[in-house]
């Protein structure tokens, strides 16, 4: 059995971990942290683990994570960072949900994130943990930076296109649409009900710290600079991420048949549903599932392309990709513990 940490376990992202964990045929849950809750039963704040997760949260400093196989950091941004190093040199491996080692470039993390960087080296060796484009390094990961949850709807979303060479890449557009869960379990007024229920907004449209990290991803592929216009909104969901995509095709790109060439890229994957021609998936199509379902358009036949992805932001988006990562670099099945039927309605 893999002896596992989780630090953050009251989060939205942490406890959706202690969901999954506590079924996984291969895991064995030895710790999970709270700063507030320290001494509680985990199932005492959360009553749906009652009877499948018999721990009590500790202390971040008590929680002996240097005797884990693995921890995952389910904790904000900045925190990793600063206790990867110690745990990696003793041969734990680290899982960060945050965005500690997603960017490669510091200077560009420490400006969209406004703090210094703590762990420069670690970010170097550090891999980024989108399986359907990194699996084969994933798998002797030291240090796993978990993708981001519109990075990851974005991503598999225009990655057979730009693979291809087929879209021009200095003019994408991701339009994307997020469940207010994807803001945390903090107090903040902008999640109280009133303020995001029956409204919906765009927000960060002069720029949100995703759009590095989705530049960054897509630019390794195109093999050059890739320009994207991203612009995520607020919808009164409470999980889901619904990003709608736009490519021009180039000369000549439109004669191709682009539902086989996303059949066939995602043939094999698990997590990846390429629906049938004229689909308009749903994010209830996958909720509380790891499945991105992905259906590929183009308008009235000209050359433009629409590209709807969706995913559910703490599952695909966070903790489910988190839980498939680990699955890789510890050469378990990719599926354990994620065998999930997403919920409807
Ligand atoms: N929500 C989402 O959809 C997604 C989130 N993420 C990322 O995952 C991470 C967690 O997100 P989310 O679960 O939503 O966040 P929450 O705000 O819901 O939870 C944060 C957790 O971190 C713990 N925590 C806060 N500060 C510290 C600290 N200094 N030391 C140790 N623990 C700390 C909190 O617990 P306590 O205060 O009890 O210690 C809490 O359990 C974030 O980096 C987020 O950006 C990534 C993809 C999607
Ligand atoms: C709705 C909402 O607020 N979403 C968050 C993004 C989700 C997140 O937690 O960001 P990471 O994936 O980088 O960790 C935001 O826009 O800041």
């Amino acid at each position: 059995m893999i002896k596992v940490g989780v630090v953050g376990g009251t989060g939205y992202t942490g406890v959706e971990l202690l969901r999954l964990l506590c079924r996984h045929p291969d895991v064995d849950l030895v710790a999970i942290t709270s700063r507030g809750e320290a001494g509680m039963a985990v199932s005492d704040i959360f009553p749906s683990l009652r009877h499948r997760v018999n721990l009590k949260f500790v202390a971040p400093q008590d929680a002996e994570l240097e005797k884990c196989d693995a921890v995952f950091f389910a904790t904000p941004n900045g925190i990793a960072m600063k206790q990867a190093a110690e745990l990696v040199a003793a041969g734990v491996r680290v899982i960060d949900l945050a965005a500690d080692f997603r960017i490669r470039d510091i200077a560009e993390w420490e400006k969209w994130y406004g703090m210094e960087h703590a762990a420069p080296a670690l970010v170097a060796e550090a891999v980024y943990g989108l399986p359907e484009l990194n699996r084969e390094q994933i798998r002797s990961a030291r240090v796993l930076a978990n993708p981001g949850c519109y990075p990851t709807a974005v991503q598999l979303g225009f990655l057979p296109l730009i693979e291809a060479g087929l879209i021009d890449c200095g003019h994408l557009i991701a339009d994307a649409k997020s469940g207010v869960s994807g803001a945390g379990r903090k107090a903040e007024i902008h999640t109280l009900l009133p303020e995001a229920a029956d409204s919906f907004k765009a927000y960060g449209v002069a720029g949100h710290r995703h759009l590095p990290e989705i530049r960054q991803g897509l630019s390794r592929v195109a093999g050059k600079p890739v320009e994207l216009t991203f612009v995520p909104h607020l919808t009164p969901l409470i999980r889901g991420i619904h990003a709608t995509l736009y490519g021009r095709l180039l000369p000549g790109a439109g004669e191709l048949d682009l539902q086989a060439l996303y059949e066939e890229r995602y043939a094999g994957e698990a997590f990846v549903d390429v629906m049938p021609a004229g689909s308009h998936p749903e994010t209830r199509s996958v909720r509380a599932s790891n499945i991105c379902r992905i259906a590929v358009h183009r308008p009235q036949g000209g050359d433009t392309v629409v590209v709807l992805s969706v995913i559910d932001n703490l599952v695909k988006g966070a903790a489910g990709q988190a839980v498939q990562n680990l699955n890789i670099m510890f050469g378990l099945d990719e599926e354990a513990g994620l065998d999930i039927v997403p919920v409807s309605p």
